[in-house]
């Protein structure tokens, strides 16, 4: 599990360390570079190298690294398209310390012949949107198509947000210093970030947010003289008229994940459908559950609709059942939004909008301070789907380490929404099924997808049932 901080608090840690080192973060850059250099190795060994340095300490770094891997006869070249760093930063003397190597260095990117590059234009410390030198440059950088090893974070790349400003360095590698930031974990930055590697440089951060680099698999095991029981009862309450299939897919993807009996509430029209499906399903006549809710664990919305009949349902299952709120039943909350404490919601960009009162245009600029504001708003687990999915808590965040573009296709949602219901039923706390679903969610979709274009729910479902397979 890898430790995430905020920018700011990245920033202060660094500060902390230079008032314990004579005031110098010296050391850390010398500390950072090397780090990068032994983590790319073996990819920059007899190959030509072109480090983009810009005018920051991010560019110290690229200078930095340009010195070390002159000293290991790596052929190498610094592009400063910005111009050169100012004498009062860390980057100056890493500028003055490659060029007393016998380093070369030319403005242009273009004329250097090379293999590869290194990003080291912007870090942390973009602090507005790219226009001018910067913007041609990263889109240059791009254009090139050579692989971009990138330092601390893909230049510009938001660190706090993942949003590009407004372009940002595609690499296929980025090795990151300190702690994990967040703009690298979700939006843009799973995708801009290619394989992402940590090295702490020995500083301790308190952050309790975290992000695990692979799946770290929690799941519930069958285990002695057991019996279906004692794995829960998942209740699925959607599928009302014409949208039978989300919630069976809700409801098949529970019974593979384990939960000992599922029940689907549905329109009627709906029932032979998931019998033909899975004949392991119970159905239910949904009107019933007006009378007397039996006790379980919910999961309630997909294919629900807003009818009367399903507000009706929403206002009885509220007070008296927990478990996972999907979909529909989203947009209702949001039309009477109360703390739900007890039920994981499962937003996409959209259902987030509505349940906070905002556009989706403001979500997709902040994932990170919208998840944290839904948790706060409804005092309860919030899983916020789309790339880079995070779940928060009134109190955690933890971000998901998988998950694959060809996913975004009708029906994931609400296969992740039967997969949670069913770890809740299987006795998982909410926010430990929240995290291992959508894991395991985006664990199995990223694996289909290096052979898919398009990965449907029902390719994820009967991997459900399988031991997963960790070297995938
Ligand atoms: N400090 C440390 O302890 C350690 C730091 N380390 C490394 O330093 C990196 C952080 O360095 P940093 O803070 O100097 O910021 P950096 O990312 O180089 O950019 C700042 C420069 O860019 C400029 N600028 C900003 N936005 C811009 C825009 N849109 N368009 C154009 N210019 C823009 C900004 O200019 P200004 O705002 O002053 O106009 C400033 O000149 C960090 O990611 C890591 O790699 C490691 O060595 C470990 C120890
Ligand atoms: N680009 C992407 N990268 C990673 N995961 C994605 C991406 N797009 C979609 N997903 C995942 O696929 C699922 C889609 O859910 P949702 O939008 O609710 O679909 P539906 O409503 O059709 O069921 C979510 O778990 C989401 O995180
Ligand atoms: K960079």
């Amino acid at each position: 599990m890898g430790i995430v901080c905020t920018v700011q608090d990245v920033q202060q840690l660094e500060r902390e360390w230079a008032s314990d080192h004579d005031g110098s973060t010296w050391g850390l850059m010398v500390a950072a570079s090397q780090s990068f250099v032994a983590r790319f190795q073996a990819d920059f060994a007899g190959r030509r190298v072109l480090v983009v340095a810009g005018n920051g300490n991010n560019g110290g770094d690229g200078f930095y690294i340009a010195k070390l891997l002159l000293e290991q006869d790596v052929k190498v070249s610094v592009a400063t398209p910005l111009g050169l760093p100012p004498d009062n930063i860390d980057a100056f003397r890493a500028c003055q310390e490659y060029q007393a190597a016998g380093g070369q260095m030319d403005e242009h990117l273009e004329s250097a012949e090379a293999d590869l590059l290194v990003d080291a234009l912007f870090g942390v410390g973009l602090n507005r949107p790219l226009s001018g030198k910067a913007l041609v440059t990263v889109t240059r950088i791009n254009r090139l198509n050579l692989p971009v090893y990138a330092v601390d974070i893909p230049s510009g790349l938001h660190a706090q947000t993942g949003v590009c400003q407004p372009v940002a360095v595609h690499a296929c590698a980025t090795h990151t210093f300190i702690a994990y930031k967040p703009g690298q974990l979700t939006a843009a930055g799973p995708a801009l970030c290619g394989e992402l590697t940590l090295d702490s440089l020995g500083i301790q951060s308190t952050s309790s947010w975290r992000y695990a680099r692979a799946f770290e698999p929690c799941l519930p095991a069958r285990q002695g003289a057991t019996h279906k029981a004692e794995h829960g009862n998942l209740h699925v309450v959607g599928g009302l008229k014409n949208m039978a299939g989300a919630a069976i897919i809700t409801a098949t993807s529970a019974l593979n994940a384990g939960a000992g009996r599922v029940f689907l509430h549905c329109h009627e029209l709906g029932h032979a459908a998931a019998l033909a499906r899975a004949p392991e399903l119970m159905t239910r006549d949904v009107q019933r559950l007006l009378e007397e809710p039996p006790e379980g664990t919910y999961v309630i919305g997909p294919g629900m609709g807003m009818s009367s009949l399903a507000m009706q349902l929403w206002q009885v299952l509220l007070p008296k059942a927990k478990g996972v709120m999907d979909a529909d039943a989203l947009r209702l909350l949001a039309a009477q939004p109360v703390p739900v404490s007890g039920w994981v919601l499962t937003p996409h960009e959209s259902e987030a909008a509505a349940l906070l009162g905002v556009t989706s245009a403001d979500i997709k600029a902040d994932r990170l301070d919208s998840a944290q504001e839904l948790a706060s708003k409804y005092q309860t687990t919030v899983v916020l789907k789309g790339a880079g999915t995070i779940v928060a808590t009134t109190e955690d965040i933890r971000f998901c380490y998988a998950g694959a573009p060809e996913m975004s296709t009708p029906g994931m949602g609400d296969c992740l929404a039967g997969i949670i219901g069913s770890l809740i039923a299987q006795g998982l706390l909410p926010e430990q099924a929240a995290v291992a679903g959508v894991n395991w969610h985006a664990h199995l979709g990223a694996k289909l997808a290096r052979r898919q274009r398009i990965v449907l729910a029902s390719d994820i479902i009967p991997l459900l049932k399988q031991i997963p397979d960790l070297a995938d």
